[in-house]
């Protein structure tokens, strides 16, 4: 059986000495071993920092994160968080912050060689990776800075896959790309959770990844975890979309979604019934 992701009474705060600004607080949750699970929430609500608190990018101010048997606390070492680096890969919300060597293959060797694979089995793991992704062989030795928005995702993916973690976190993969560069970024990422048996964890503002992909949803709002749900419930639940994340393509997403899944409009309140039935009519013109 593989790593459940735990976190006990977490608090963090950017400033250690300035607790009125808390990032987190108090966040309490279990995201089960291969699972896949989205958040949500407002700009700001504390989504990327709370996923960069399973690898210890982040330590918590006060409580504790297990992954596995492995336990991040402020107290924790960063040399004991090496291990746990090799489980858990991150893909930024800005792919180009990640990428920094001059060609695309030595940047994708460069995890694996870190963590001490030998120089065979890093081109091995770098070149499988870069395949899996789905990356021509032909842009290999070009500057990753060169690339498409896409491809330069598709880089920072194989980067991490080449490390061969068991729990993926991909905070925003999507973000700025045109809707074909979503769909094949999101097709990707759902094969390797089926085929690789990875967990994944999915910082997303789109909510029709959340409905088509996830089978968890973690709610943020102002650094609390409002709702860990799945997104079927979260559905049934309007009044929790309104008030946590509510954009128009959001709107236009759930209106579609809802009549999907067959959720009552009874359940809905009125502005937002006729909202949404608004939305659904113009969708099917
Ligand atoms: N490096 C930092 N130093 C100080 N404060 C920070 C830092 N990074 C984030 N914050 C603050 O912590 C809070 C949570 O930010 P976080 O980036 O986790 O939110 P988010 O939900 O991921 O937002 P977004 O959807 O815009 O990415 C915000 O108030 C933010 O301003």
């Amino acid at each position: 059986m593989g790593d459940s992701i735990v976190f006990n009474d977490v608090n963090f705060s950017y400033h250690s000495n300035d607790l009125s600004h808390q990032a987190l607080k108090d966040i309490n949750l279990k995201i089960p071993y291969h699972s896949f699970t989205a958040i949500v929430g407002k700009t700001g609500s504390g989504k990327s920092t709370l996923v960069q608190q399973i690898n210890g990018l982040l330590k918590p101010t006060s409580g504790t994160v297990m992954v596995g048997n492995s336990i991040i606390s402020n107290k924790t070492p960063d040399k004991k968080l090496f291990k746990l680096r090799k489980k858990v890969g991150i893909v930024f919300q800005f792919p180009e912050h990640q990428l920094f060597e001059d060609t695309v293959l030595k940047d994708v060797c460069f995890g694996p060689k870190n963590i001490g694979y030998n120089d065979n089995d890093v081109m091995t793991l770098a070149e499988k990776s870069l395949q899996v992704v789905d990356f021509p062989k032909r842009l290999y030795d070009q500057s990753p800075f060169n690339l498409s928005g896409g491809q330069m995702r598709r880089v920072a993916i194989a980067g991490v896959l080449a490390m061969n973690p068991k729990i993926l976190i991909l905070d925003e993969p999507t973000a700025g790309l045109d809707q074909i560069g979503k769909r094949s970024i999101m097709n990707l990422i759902y094969n390797l959770y089926c085929k690789r048996n990875l967990t994944i964890i999915m910082v997303t503002h789109q909510m029709s990844d959340v409905s088509d992909y996830a089978d968890h949803v973690i709610v943020m709002n102002n650094g609390k975890m409002v709702k860990m749900t799945t997104p079927r419930l979260l559905f049934e639940n309007y009044n929790l979309v309104l008030h946590n994340n509510l954009r128009m393509p959001e709107v236009v997403n759930f209106a579609y979604h809802l009549k999907q899944n067959g959720v009552s409009f009874s359940k809905i309140p009125l502005n937002i019934k006729e909202l949404t039935t608004l939305i659904v009519n113009k969708l099917h013109r």
